[in-house]
């Protein structure tokens, strides 16, 4: 790993860091009632403040804020989703206090979440966890995930594969020296991204399902999803 890769990987990482699920969220987890509704209201609450983590991340990855500026917007919009469930799975495998693991799962059980969306979701939840992955990959596989260049709209694609595959080169070497017994293992977090992508459409279903029912949704979130 270069030098200015060293300082690549150090700015990540700080801002993967520096913007935590703010903690009154995860209070809340414990206090509220169980009803739907209620769960809705602290699911809705926890995405926003997903979306709002995720945007100064992305404010802070290196050449970010140098692309077109719809572009940005375009490679936000893609991402959000994928970049929820990465951030939130690794917060359920990893950073979770014990208790707040199920109470938070039996929340999204009981949230008008359909079940056929439960399972993958789960699923992935469990992937991640069983990769047991640093905090330096967590936030390059989180950079990498929002830097993909065939999201809708984006117009300079080779501008944004230039910056997402500097992480990929990082991430690659960072692998290869965390586990090292584990040559296929850069390959397996890739093949994660694969799996996240599938979750898109159940997320879009998901907001239908509860538009149908109609639950109201932030202004952020409406904006991020075009929903509304
Ligand atoms: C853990 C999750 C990633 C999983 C369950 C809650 C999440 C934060 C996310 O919720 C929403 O997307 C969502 C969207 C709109 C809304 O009003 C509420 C939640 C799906």
């Amino acid at each position: 790993i270069t030098k200015e890769q060293q300082a690549l990987m150090k700015i990540i990482l700080d801002a993967y860091n520096r913007h935590q699920i703010p903690q009154d969220v995860a209070k809340k987890l414990l206090q509220d009632q169980y009803s739907a509704e209620e769960n809705f209201l602290l699911l809705t609450e926890m995405a926003t403040s997903q979306v709002q983590v995720l945007v100064e991340f992305t404010k802070n990855i290196p050449g970010f804020l140098s692309l077109d500026h719809e572009d940005q917007i375009a490679l936000l919009k893609g991402s959000a989703v994928e970049a929820m469930f990465l951030r939130s799975a690794q917060v359920f495998s990893r950073k979770m206090p014990k208790g707040h693991t199920e109470v938070l799962e039996a929340r999204i059980r009981k949230s008008g979440i359909s079940e056929e969306f439960m399972t993958p979701m789960f699923n992935f939840y469990k992937s991640i966890g069983e990769l047991h992955m640093v905090q330096e990959e967590q936030a390059l596989l989180t950079a990498i995930t929002i830097l993909t260049p065939d999201r809708p709209h984006v117009k300079d694609q080779h501008a944004v594969e230039r910056l997402q595959e500097s992480m990929l080169d990082v991430l690659r070497k960072l692998c290869a020296l965390q586990h090292p017994q584990e040559p296929q293992y850069f390959a397996r977090l890739l093949g994660r991204l694969t799996e996240l992508r599938t979750l898109n459409h159940y997320h879009t279903e998901m907001l239908t399902s509860w538009r149908m029912n109609d639950h109201k949704f932030t202004p952020l979130l409406c904006e991020i999803w075009d929903v509304q």
